[in-house]
C-alpha cells in the first residue's frame, strides 16, 4: 500500500514531550515550495476559515489534507448526517484510506510539543506543538457563516427519475447546499464547486446565490477532485494536477489566486492549472471518460487474447503496450469491468451533455447552404509533413462538402501535387485556392498555414539562438551527423520548434516553403470570410483583426 508523507511525532525512544508551546508555523511537507502568485487583487493570504459541505469520500480526506498543510487555516467539515460526523470525530473514521487516520489525528487533535534526538547527532530536534485546526460538525449554518472559502463536496449521483433519468447528474444536493450557502455565507466568501458536475453548474449556483442575495456578489470556482478511492491520501498529497476554473474577470481571477494559495502550501506551482469555469467542469468528466475508455479498450483486447487461444496473454499485452510513454502503463489492467461510484455516472453525464448539445457539422455558419459558393480547403494529407492521403479525414470532409453542391472546392496541400477532379480543384498554391472563396477550411496542420506572423517569429528566434558554453566542444571540428543532431537539440531549446535550427537545409521548392499570407487571403476572399480551423493552427485573434470570422476546434467562445 502506498505510504503518506505525514510526519512522525514520536519517532524515537529518546523522545520526550511537553504539552505547551504555540502553534507551529511551518508545515512539514517535503514538497513545500514558495509560490509566486501573480496576484490580481488583495485577497490573497487572508484565508482564515474554510468549510467543506459534505463529509464523504471527497470532503473528509480533502479537508484533512488541506488542514494538515495549512495549520494557520481553521477547517470545518459539515454534514447533515450525524452518524458520519460522529465517526469523523472518533478513532474509527467512516472512510478507510491508507494514512488518513494519521493526517486527521494531526490536524483534528493537534500534536504535542516534542523534543527528540537522533543517534549520532548531538543536537536535539524540537517539533513545536500544533493546535487543532480541523473540526467535524453538523452545525452547517455556523460553519458557512464564518468561512472565507466554502467547498461544496456533496453527492451528485445519476438521476433515477424524470428528465434525463439514467444519464443526467442529480444535482439536488448541490442545490440544497447552495441554498444554505446563499442564505448564510458572508459577503466576499468564495464558493468552490468540488463535486463532479456537468458543464454550467457553476452558473446555476451563481443564479441561486443571486436569487437569494441579489445585493451581494460571490465568486464561484470549479475545483474538481481527481483522487481515487484506495489511494486518496497519496493522491491528495501528490496530485498530478490541481484544476481551478474561474470567471475570467478580475474578481474571478482573484478568487482563483486565493484558492491557489491554499494548495500552494504543498502542491508545486506548475501542477496548479487555472482555466475558465466551463473548461474545468468539462475536464473532470472527460478525465473519467478517458480513463474508463482505456479500461474498456483493454478489456475488449482481453477477449481477443482469449479468442486467439494459447499464447496471447493480456498481462503481456498490457505491459508491452504501456511501455509506450505516449500511452503509459496505468489503467491497462484488464478485468471483468469497471465499477465504483464515479465512472459510470460521469460517462453518462458527459454523454447526456453531448446529446443535449445537438453537435452538428457547421454548414449552418454559411446560412445552411453552400450552393454557388467556393470553399477553400487547406490541407489534404492525413497529417503535415507527408503526402499520404490514405484515409485522410480531409477526404471525408470534402465528400460531405461536395454533397452540399458548392460551386467549387479548391484544395491546396503543400505536400500533394495538383490534379483536377469533378467540382474539386487541387491548386498549386494557397493563393489559387483562397481566391474568391467564402470560407477556408484548414484540415491539415501544416506550419505554413499558421501565417506570416508565426513564421517571422520562428525566423527571428533562429537568428539569435542562445548557444552558450555548451556548444564550445563542437567548434573547429568536422562534425559527424550524430554530433550535429546533438548540437541541433541544444540550439533548438532556444529556437522554438524549428526543424532546422542551424539553418543547414537548402530552401525547399517554393510551394512547400510558401507561408500563407492571411492578409492577402482576406483581400481576395468573399464575405463572410469564414475560416474553419480544423487543426487549431491559425492565430485566431490575428485573423479576426484581418476581418475573418474564425472557428477553431473545441473552442467554446
Ligand atoms: N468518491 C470518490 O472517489 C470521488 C468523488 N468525486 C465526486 O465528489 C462528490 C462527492 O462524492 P463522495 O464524497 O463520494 O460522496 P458521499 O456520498 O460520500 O458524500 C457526500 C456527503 O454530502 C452530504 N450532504 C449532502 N447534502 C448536504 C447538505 N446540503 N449539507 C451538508 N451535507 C450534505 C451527504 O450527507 C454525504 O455525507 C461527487 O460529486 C463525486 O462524483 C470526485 C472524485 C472522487
Ligand atoms: O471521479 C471519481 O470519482 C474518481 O473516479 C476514479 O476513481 P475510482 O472510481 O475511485 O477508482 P479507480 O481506481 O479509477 O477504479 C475504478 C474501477 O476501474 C477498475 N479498473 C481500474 C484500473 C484498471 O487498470 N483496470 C480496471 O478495471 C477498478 O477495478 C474499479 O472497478 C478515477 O480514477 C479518479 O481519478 C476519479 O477522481
Amino acid at each position: 500500500m502506498p505510504s503518506t508523507d505525514a510526519p512522525s511525532v514520536t519517532s524515537t525512544p529518546s523522545s520526550r514531550t511537553t504539552a505547551t508551546s504555540p502553534i507551529s508555523s511551518g508545515c512539514a511537507s517535503p514538497e513545500l515550495k514558495p509560490v509566486e502568485l501573480t496576484s490580481v487583487g488583495p485577497n490573497v493570504g487572508h484565508v482564515k476559515n474554510v468549510c467543506f459541505v459534505g463529509a464523504g469520500f471527497v470532503g473528509g480526506p480533502t479537508a484533512a489534507v488541506i488542514a494538515y498543510h495549512n495549520p494557520q487555516i481553521q477547517v470545518t467539515v459539515v454534514d447533515l448526517n450525524e452518524e458520519r460526523i460522529s465517526a469523523w470525530n472518533s478513532s474509527h473514521l467512516p472512510i478507510h484510506e491508507d494514512g488518513l487516520l494519521k493526517v486527521v489525528r494531526i490536524a483534528r487533535d493537534g500534536t504535542l510539543d516534542t523534543i527528540f534526538s537522533l543517534p549520532g547527532f548531538a543536537d536535539c530536534i524540537h517539533l513545536k506543538a500544533r493546535q487543532p485546526n480541523l473540526m467535524f460538525s453538523t452545525a452547517v449554518v455556523e460553519a458557512i457563516s464564518i468561512s472565507d472559502i466554502i467547498f461544496i463536496c456533496v453527492n451528485t449521483p445519476t438521476k433515477t427519475q424524470g428528465l434525463g433519468s439514467g444519464a443526467m447528474a442529480d444535482i439536488s444536493a448541490i442545490e440544497g447546499a447552495t441554498r444554505s450557502i446563499a442564505k448564510h455565507a458572508r459577503p466576499g466568501a468564495i464558493i468552490v464547486e468540488k463535486s463532479t458536475v456537468s458543464c454550467g453548474t457553476a452558473r446555476m449556483i451563481q443564479e441561486i446565490l443571486e436569487y437569494h442575495r441579489p445585493e451581494t456578489s460571490f465568486e464561484i470556482l470549479s475545483n474538481p477532485e481527481f483522487l481515487a478511492e484506495g489511494t486518496a491520501v497519496q493522491d491528495l498529497m501528490h496530485p498530478d494536477r490541481i484544476l481551478i476554473g474561474s470567471a475570467q474577470t478580475t474578481p474571478g481571477l482573484r478568487a482563483a489566486s486565493t484558492l491557489q494559495e491554499v494548495y500552494a502550501a504543498w502542491v508545486p506551482r506548475d501542477r496548479i492549472v487555472t482555466v475558465n469555469t466551463f473548461s474545468s467542469e468539462l475536464s473532470k468528466l472527460v478525465a473519467n471518460a478517458m480513463l474508463a475508455q482505456r479500461i474498456s479498450s483493454i478489456n475488449s483486447i482481453s477477449a481477443i487474447c482469449e479468442g486467439v487461444g494459447h499464447g496471447a496473454d493480456i498481462g503481456d499485452v498490457s505491459l508491452a503496450t504501456g511501455k509506450d510513454k505516449r500511452l503509459g502503463a496505468k489503467f491497462l489492467q484488464a478485468g471483468v469491468g469497471f465499477g465504483g461510484s464515479c465512472f459510470e455516472k460521469d460517462i453518462r453525464n458527459l454523454a447526456y451533455l453531448a446529446a443535449t448539445l445537438h453537435l452538428d457539422v457547421v454548414v449552418s455558419d454559411l446560412n445552411g447552404s453552400l450552393r454557388g459558393k467556393k470553399i477553400s480547403v487547406l490541407g489534404f494529407a492525413f497529417k503535415d509533413g507527408t503526402n499520404d492521403t490514405r484515409n485522410s479525414i480531409a477526404v471525408h470532409i470534402i465528400k460531405d462538402l461536395a454533397n452540399e453542391m458548392p460551386r467549387e472546392i479548391a484544395i491546396f496541400d503543400p505536400g500533394c501535387s495538383p490534379t483536377q477532379l469533378d467540382r474539386v480543384k487541387i491548386c498549386g498554391s494557397w493563393r489559387g485556392a483562397a481566391q474568391a472563396s467564402s470560407a477556408v477550411c484548414v484540415l491539415t496542420p501544416w506550419k505554413q498555414f499558421r501565417g506570416c506572423r508565426a513564421a517571422v517569429l520562428v525566423k527571428s528566434l533562429n537568428k539569435e539562438p542562445d548557444v552558450s558554453a555548451t556548444v564550445f566542444k563542437f567548434v573547429g571540428k568536422d562534425l559527424p551527423e550524430m554530433d550535429i543532431l546533438e548540437l541541433e537539440t541544444i540550439v533548438r531549446r532556444s529556437a522554438s520548434e524549428s526543424e532546422d535550427p542551424l539553418g543547414r537545409l537548402k530552401p525547399l521548392p517554393s510551394h512547400l516553403g510558401d507561408v500563407v499570407d492571411w492578409a492577402e487571403v482576406a483581400e481576395t476572399m468573399q464575405e463572410p470570410r469564414w475560416v474553419f480551423d480544423g487543426r487549431n493552427v491559425v492565430d485566431i485573434s490575428e485573423l479576426q483583426t484581418l476581418g475573418f470570422r474564425v472557428k477553431g476546434i473545441g473552442k467554446g467562445f
